[in-house]
């Protein structure tokens, strides 16, 4: 337990399985870490008692001015409660459009926090998302030819982090290089002195390994605000730890809920692409979402609620599909109406499977995990061991709990879904 019921460090996460993949990295560090599906109500808030808390928002395609409206609000609300240093929580592939909101909500926050400077580093080493010299990696390709850019909501066609920042910002965007982060935290803090007398207001980080971003962490330590993907969190635990604010206890919650399951996929990315056929070649049961049925009226819900329930074994829902598929899709019914049909349908199917007993959610897709977990009614989320990098299992706090694996599209390996399914059941 920290010495203080105060908790240390205040997380807004501008999507639910970021949210969850921050969760995951701060618990493996040692911090007791709740999640908060929006700003806690004063309910939830006055039973709450954590090292970090991280606030769940879905802001990551709203538009801009509003993303900002929330994430500060969720800023006040941690800062109230008492949180030292404020993390801003994006994707490691900084999905965003040209219209915002990493950098938008970053300049707002900072303002706010009455901060110079802040670093902006999505990099997540484990699975694969490097920076070198401002440009993005996904593995061995460019973010802009990783598959990033048939993404339905947030193509990325770049992968020059600073041009994408800068289109999102008002102030000057600069580079953090990793030749100057191998010289260690000393050398960070140096160049950040240089970075701030030049007028930087952000820079782009590089990271290629952990150790990249341990040295980041600690040289940040006293940024009020930091910003970046659940990889920059690494370094965190220990800054408290040294500061003699955290004491090493066992942050991990035990998952072990009874009841039905299922698996929902709204994401369209390739990992999951690659998921829904590992389930699919392994003839498992599993029904598709066809969008234009939607959009027709057609019963879709009722269907997939009657097929998950009458199959006698675990079913896979999913409107995961092939850039193509999307793309002929979002022709016809617009990209944002066509995500929201999809969101809100799976939704309803995960509402309509929780009246009928299901009580363990395995869902792909951040907007999708947003949509369902709001539909579900959860509030709180505690977190349980790691299943793949990036994805723990949770359990929703409250009276009834749920058990949920709330997975990014392009995180897990092939049997992700299986292997989550017995991890949420206690299984594994
Ligand atoms: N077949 C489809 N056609 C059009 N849009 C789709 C289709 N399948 C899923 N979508 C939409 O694509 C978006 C995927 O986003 P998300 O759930 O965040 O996945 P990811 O984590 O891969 O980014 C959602 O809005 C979802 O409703
Ligand atoms: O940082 C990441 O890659 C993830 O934590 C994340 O934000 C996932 O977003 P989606 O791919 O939209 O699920």
């Amino acid at each position: 337990m920290s010495e203080t019921s105060r908790p240390l460090l205040g997380c807004i996460a501008d999507d639910f399985t970021g949210a969850t993949d921050l969760a995951n990295m701060l618990v493996r560090g040692g911090m007791r870490t709740v999640q908060s599906i929006g700003i806690p109500s004063a309910e939830v808030a006055a039973g709450l008692d954590a090292d970090a808390i991280v606030i769940a928002l879905k802001s990551r395609t709203t538009p801009a001015a509003e993303a900002v409206a929330e994430s500060l609000a969720a800023m006040q609300w941690l800062r109230e409660r008492g949180c030292e240093q404020i993390f801003f929580k994006y994707c490691s592939t900084f999905d965003s459009t040209p219209a915002g909101n990493i950098g938008q909500v970053s300049e707002a926050l900072l303002t706010k926090l009455g901060g110079d400077f802040s670093i902006a580093c999505p990099a997540f080493p484990e699975n694969g998302r490097t920076i070198f010299r401002g440009h993005l990696f996904v593995q061995d390709q460019l973010l802009n030819e990783s598959g990033m850019q048939s993404h339905p909501l947030t193509p990325m066609g770049d992968a020059n982090l600073l041009r994408v920042l800068d289109a999102q910002t008002q102030g000057k965007v600069g580079l953090l290089r990793y030749d100057t982060v191998a010289k260690g935290s000393d050398a960070v803090r140096a160049r950040i002195t240089e970075l701030r007398a030049e007028g930087v207001t952000m820079a782009i980080a590089d990271a290629v390994s952990d150790a990249d971003l341990y040295t980041l962490g600690e040289a940040c330590a006293d940024l009020p605000l930091l910003t970046g993907g659940s990889g920059l969190a690494l370094g965190l635990p220990s800054n408290f730890r040294k500061a003699g604010k955290l004491r090493d206890i066992d942050a991990e919650q035990r998952i072990d809920i009874p009841g039905g399951d299922v698996v929902l996929a709204g994401s369209a990315s390739v990992a999951t692409n690659g998921q829904v056929i590992a389930w699919l070649e392994a003839g498992r049961p599993a029904l598709r979402i066809d969008p234009l049925a939607l959009a027709a009226g057609q019963p879709v819900v009722e269907q997939a609620i009657a097929f998950a329930r009458d199959a006698g074994q675990t079913v896979l829902i999913y409107a995961t599909s092939s850039p193509d598929e999307v793309k002929a899709v979002q022709q016809k019914l617009g990209a944002e109406r066509a995500g929201a049909m999809v969101e809100d349908a799976l939704g309803q199917i995960a509402k309509g499977l929780l009246a009928a007993g299901v009580r363990r959610f395995v869902v792909a897709g951040g907007e999708t995990s947003g949509a369902v977990v709001q539909a579900l009614g959860v509030q709180l989320l505690k977190i349980g061991a790691q299943i793949d990098p990036g994805v723990p299992a949770t359990v929703s706090d409250g009276e009834q709990p749920l058990a949920l694996a709330l997975k990014s599209g392009n995180f897990g390996a092939r049997d992700f879904f299986t292997k989550a399914l017995k991890q949420l059941a206690g299984e594994a």
